[in-house]
C-alpha cells in the first residue's frame, strides 16, 4: 500500500496523482470527511437535503419549480472579485499589465498559512470534472477539491463531473498515457471549532482567487460565489485554457454560441463575446421577431475555438449549464431560459423569495405582493430596495433548454462564420458594423470597450476597455494576447476564417432610454450579419468600419422611427475623435508587447477619421 492510499483507504480510485493530492491537500486544510463525489441522483438529494438542513437552501415549491433551491450569499460575497485574482505566472511580465501579479513561491506561502486548517469541522469534497466533451481527442480533465456543498451541487449543474470522469481519467492513467489535469483547491475559509454552529453561507473577508498558469493550477479562497469558487468556469475554462490556447495554438474566448437558420434553411453559426452581463445568454437563447428564422444555442459564456483542417474555425462550449442574470430575465426578454429554469433541477442565488415557495427578481412578471429580498428581510413593490441583488444568478442545467442545438454534443463543435463583438455604450458605438478584415476585426477587439456591471465587485456604469470581453479572464499578458489573435488571422486563410462585428444593444437617447429594442428584435442584426457574409445586404463605408444601410436591416414590423434608426446606426466622427487618446493610452500600458499592426491600425482609423 502505498502512503497516499494509507491515508484514504476508502478513496475510490486508482490515480495516483490524484490520490496524492487529495491527500496533500487533505493534511494542509484538516477536514473532518472527505467525500468523493459520484455525480449520481442521490448525492445530488443528500447534499441538498443538508443543504435545506443547515438553511443555505430553501426548497422552491415542487409544484411550481421541482427539484429546485434559494440560496442567499453573504451580501459581502455577490460577485466576481478582480481586485483579488491574480495571475501568478513565473515571471511578473507574463501576467501583463492587465493582471494582479505575485511571485507564485510568495503566493504559495501566504496561501498554505490560510488553508492550514480551513476545512476543519467541514467535509471536504473531491469532484472530478471534465470541461469540453469526455469523448474530445484530448479530454480536459480537472478536479476540484471544495468545502462547500453548495459549490458542489453548483458544479454538478455546470460541469460534467462524477464517477464517470473519474473511471475515464484511470483508464487514461493505466494505459501509461500522461493525461494532463488541472488541480482546483477551493476553500469558503471558515473552519468551524468544535461544537460552533455553522452559518447560511460561510465565507472569508479575506479572498484569493489564484493561477499558476504554467503548473495549471487553482487555488481560490474565501468566496463561495459562482466566478470566484465553481473553478471549471472563468479559472479554468477562460483563464488556465488560454494559456493553454496560446501554446497550442487555439482560442479560450469569452463568447456565446449560437445556430441561426434561415428561412430558406441556409445554417449559420455566430460566436459573440460581450462583457459580463452585457447579453450573451439573451442573444444566445433569442426568439427572433423576423418570421421564418430560427435561433438554438450551444453556449452562453464561454467558447474553445480551434482551426480545424478545413481552415475553418470550429468552436464548442465546455460548460454543461447556464449561470444566468436573473434580473431583467423575463418571459418576453428570454423566454428560453424562463422554459428552461420552469423545468426545475435549478439553484437560486440572491434573488427574492415568495409566499408561495417560488422566486422572483426585478423585470419579471407579476411582482408579487409580498415576498421576502435576497437580504432576508420582508419585500412588497413598494420598498425603496430591491428585491434580489443585480448580480443575482440562476444555476441551470443546459440539457433542459429546449433550443439547445444537437451539435452541442457533437465533440468537434460547430464551425463559425461570423464573431460580434459588443458592449454596453451608452453613445459613440452604432448598433452594429462590420470589420474591414480580421486585423481590424482585432483591433475592434483589443479596443472594446464597456460600461462596468454588477458581476464584479466595484463601481457599476464606468467605461473602460474590455478586450475580447476578456480583461478579467486573459491568463497571461494581454499584449501577447492580441498577438496571438494576430498569429491566427496571418497563420490561416482570411477567407475561411470568421468575419468579425462590432454591436452595441445599449445606445441611449436623450432621453436616456434605449435606442434600439434589443432582445428578440436583434435577429434584425443577425440576418443583416449573414447577408453582409453571403454579400447580399448593402452597407456604407465609414472611417470605424462598414455600417447598414437603414433600408438594408429589415425593419419589417418594427415599432422605431426613421429618425430613432439613423441615431442608432449613426457614426460621429466628433465622439470618435475622443476615443483615440483613451485607445492611445490604452495601447501605450503594453508597450513592446502590442504588435505593430495594431498602431498601424490606430493611424489608420485617425487617419479616416481626418480625412
Ligand atoms: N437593453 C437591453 N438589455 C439587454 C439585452 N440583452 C441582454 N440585456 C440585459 O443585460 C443583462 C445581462 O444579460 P446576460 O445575457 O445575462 O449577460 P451575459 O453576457 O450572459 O453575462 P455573464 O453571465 O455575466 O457573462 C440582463 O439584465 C439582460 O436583461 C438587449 O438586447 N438590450
Ligand atoms: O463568472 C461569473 O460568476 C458569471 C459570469 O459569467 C461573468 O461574470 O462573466
Ligand atoms: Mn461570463
Amino acid at each position: 500500500m502505498t502512503a497516499q492510499t494509507k491515508a484514504q483507504p476508502q478513496a475510490p480510485t486508482t490515480h495516483q496523482g490524484i490520490l496524492a493530492w487529495v491527500t496533500e491537500v487533505a493534511e494542509l486544510t484538516q477536514p473532518d470527511r472527505i467525500h468523493w463525489c459520484t455525480g449520481d441522483d442521490a448525492e445530488w438529494k443528500e447534499l441538498t437535503d443538508a443543504l435545506v438542513a443547515t438553511g443555505t437552501f430553501t426548497r422552491l415549491n415542487p409544484e411550481i419549480k421541482p427539484n429546485s433551491f434559494h440560496a442567499a450569499s453573504d451580501p459581502i460575497d455577490v460577485a466576481r472579485v478582480e481586485d483579488r485574482t491574480y495571475i501568478c505566472s513565473v515571471d511578473e511580465k507574463d501576467a501583463g499589465p492587465t493582471n494582479n501579479w505575485m511571485d507564485p513561491d510568495e503566493m504559495k506561502d501566504l496561501m498554505r498559512g490560510l488553508y492550514a486548517g480551513c476545512m476543519k469541522g467541514r467535509t471536504m469534497y473531491v469532484i472530478p470534472f471534465v470541461m469540453g466533451h469526455l469523448e474530445a481527442e484530448k479530454p480536459m480533465f480537472g478536479v476540484e477539491i471544495t468545502d462547500s456543498a453548495y459549490v458542489t451541487v453548483s458544479m454538478r449543474v455546470m460541469a460534467r463531473m462524477g464517477t464517470h470522469v473519474l473511471r475515464r481519467m484511470e483508464e487514461l492513467d493505466a494505459a501509461g498515457q500522461d493525461v494532463a489535469w488541472v488541480p482546483a483547491l477551493h476553500s469558503v475559509g471558515m473552519p468551524l471549532e468544535e461544537g460552533q454552529a455553522d452559518v447560511a453561507w460561510p465565507c472569508n473577508d479575506t479572498k484569493y482567487i489564484v493561477h499558476f498558469p504554467e503548473e495549471r493550477a487553482i487555488w481560490s479562497f474565501g468566496s463561495g460565489y459562482g466566478g470566484n469558487a465553481l473553478l471549471g468556469k472563468k479559472c479554468y475554462a477562460l483563464r488556465i485554457a488560454s494559456v493553454m490556447a496560446r501554446d497550442e495554438g487555439w482560442l479560450a474566448e469569452h463568447m456565446l454560441i449560437l445556430k441561426l437558420t434561415s428561412p430558406e434553411g441556409v445554417v449559420k453559426y455566430i460566436a459573440a463575446a460581450f462583457p459580463s452581463a452585457c447579453g450573451k445568454t439573451n442573444l444566445a437563447m433569442l426568439e427572433p421577431t423576423i418570421p421564418g428564422w430560427k435561433v438554438e444555442t450551444l453556449g452562453d459564456d464561454i467558447a474553445w475555438m480551434r482551426v480545424g483542417e478545413d481552415g475553418r474555425l470550429w468552436a464548442v462550449n465546455p460548460e454543461y449549464g447556464f449561470f444566468g442574470v436573473a434580473p431583467g430575465t423575463n418571459y418576453h426578454t428570454n423566454p428560453n431560459a424562463m422554459r428552461t429554469i420552469e423545468k426545475g433541477n435549478s439553484v437560486f442565488t440572491n434573488v427574492a423569495l415568495t409566499e408561495d415557495g417560488d422566486v422572483w427578481w426585478e423585470g419579471l412578471e407579476n411582482p408579487p405582493a409580498r415576498a421576502t429580498s435576497w437580504k432576508g428581510e420582508p419585500w412588497t413593490p413598494e420598498s425603496d430596495e430591491l428585491s434580489s441583488h443585480a448580480n443575482s444568478r440562476y444555476c441551470t442545467p443546459i440539457k433542459q433548454c429546449d433550443i439547445l442545438a444537437d451539435e452541442y454534443d457533437d465533440p468537434r463543435g460547430v464551425p463559425i462564420d461570423a464573431i460580434l463583438f459588443g458592449g454596453r455604450r451608452k453613445t459613440t458605438v452604432p448598433l452594429v458594423f462590420e470589420a474591414r478584415d480580421w486585423t481590424h476585426g482585432t483591433f475592434l477587439g483589443a479596443t472594446l470597450s464597456s460600461e462596468t456591471t454588477a458581476a464584479a465587485i466595484g463601481a457599476v456604469g464606468v467605461v473602460r476597455r474590455d478586450p475580447m470581453a476578456m480583461l478579467p479572464f486573459i491568463g497571461y499578458n494581454a499584449g501577447d494576447y492580441f498577438d496571438h489573435w494576430i498569429t491566427v488571422g496571418k497563420d490561416n486563410d482570411a477567407a475561411k476564417l470568421p468575419k468579425i462585428f462590432y454591436v452595441n444593444w445599449f445606445r441611449r437617447d436623450e432621453d436616456g432610454g434605449f435606442l434600439w429594442p434589443g432582445f428578440g428584435e436583434n435577429s434584425r442584426v443577425l440576418k443583416w450579419v449573414v447577408e453582409r457574409i453571403d454579400g447580399q445586404a448593402a452597407a456604407v463605408e465609414t472611417p470605424i468600419g462598414h455600417v447598414p444601410t437603414p433600408e438594408s436591416l429589415d425593419t419589417e414590423g418594427l415599432d422605431m422611427t426613421e429618425e430613432e434608426l439613423r441615431a442608432a446606426l449613426a457614426v460621429d466622427p466628433e465622439e470618435w475623435r475622443a476615443e483615440l487618446p483613451q485607445i492611445q493610452e490604452w495601447f501605450e500600458k503594453f508597450g513592446e508587447q502590442l504588435p505593430a499592426v495594431l498602431w498601424t491600425e490606430l493611424d489608420g482609423l485617425r487617419a479616416r477619421l481626418d480625412a
